[in-house]
């Protein structure tokens, strides 16, 4: 593997347990935040906390992908492939995914206990470490973004209460040279922010000004990734990042993990006021996430669109 063509993002050090708003620590942060998801839409996030988490987690992915096909097939979903167990391209890629992983005993009854009817204790915990973990950063992060806008308390406490959160558990085979198709395909997140964690095989792409990176990142580091609808909702003002997955120059498998968060639906998700102005006339109409997402779901490939769905769906 030639490891002078993998590129560090900007790296975030988050490890400190207890930023507060309004601390000098917080606003440094703040700032870095948002300079490096202006250039690029993504940057890195670094945690002591992943020193802990991260092995398990790993551990975890190696152990859910060797099951049998039979059992994995157990959770797949008829009504929604971003639900369960999905692998269009096995075996060469697969995936397991998880919705509303913040509430109590959700990850147990919705994947392990399905998979293990017998139980697995340490599974469920790597996942629920995880989860907490995540979602403290996610938390965090996305208040620095709506505060760096001049988005009051108010607004940040009810867009965290309008939130729901999932997991996507990945495997990548290595592939030959001879078939470098992206094991998952240049696709933008639909969601609010994405975080991803992956073992020390890298194939992370992002395109940044029109150039494709390949993305490397430390086993203690998320990368963090604005989709869609957090970029709709600052009118655009933050970019969402064009990115796929390739394991063409390693010979390894590889596994990421990715935490998502969406807005619930049901409600019309709408740009503030405090984004737009003369500079910035608005560039979306209201939308309600879910009809958007049922939409991107039906369109021809779950994931694959390589535009910007939500302007499609609702540009001004
Ligand atoms: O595996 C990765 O690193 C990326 C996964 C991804 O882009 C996604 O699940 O939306
Ligand atoms: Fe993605």
């Amino acid at each position: 593997m030639s490891s002078e063509n993998w590129v560090r993002l900007p790296v975030i050090d988050f490890s400190k347990q207890d930023l507060k708003p309004g601390t000098p620590e917080w606003d440094v942060l703040k700032v870095q935040v948002r300079e490096a998801l202006a250039e690029y839409g993504c940057f890195e996030a670094s945690t002591d906390r992943l020193k802990e988490v991260g092995k398990p987690i790993i551990g975890a992915l190696e152990e859910i992908f060797d099951l049998p096909l039979e059992t994995k097939k157990l959770c797949v979903s008829e009504k929604n492939r971003f639900i369960g167990y999905y692998a269009p391209k096995a075996p060469m890629a697969e995936s397991f995914a998880i919705d509303n992983v913040d509430e109590e005993n959700n990850i147990q009854q919705s994947l392990t206990n399905i998979l293990w009817p017998q139980g697995n204790p340490s599974f469920s915990k790597s996942q629920v470490c995880f989860a907490e973990l995540a979602l403290g950063l996610e938390k965090t992060i996305r208040a620095m973004i709506l505060e760096s806008f001049g988005l009051d308390d108010n607004y940040v406490k009810e867009h965290m209460d309008l939130t729901k959160y999932s997991v996507r558990l990945m495997k990548y085979e290595a592939q030959t040279q001879s078939n470098d198709d992206p094991l998952l395909v240049a696709h933008y997140d639909s969601n609010l922010l994405t975080l991803l964690y992956q073992n020390e095989v890298n194939g992370l792409e992002i395109q940044n000004n029109g150039e494709w990176i390949k993305v490397k990142f430390s086993p203690h580091s998320f990368i963090v990734m604005i989709g869609e609808t957090l970029s709709a909702l600052l009118n655009g003002r933050l970019p969402s990042v064009l990115h796929c997955v390739m394991n063409v120059e390693n010979n390894k498998t590889r596994y990421s993990t990715g935490f998502f968060s969406c807005l619930k639906g049901g409600f019309k998700v709408k740009v503030p006021e405090e984004v737009v102005d003369e500079q910035h006339p608005l560039l979306f109409k209201p939308f309600d996430y879910d009809e958007f997402h049922a939409c991107f779901i039906s369109n021809v490939n779950p994931l694959g669109q390589a535009f910007r769905n939500l302007k499609t769906y609702c540009g001004v």
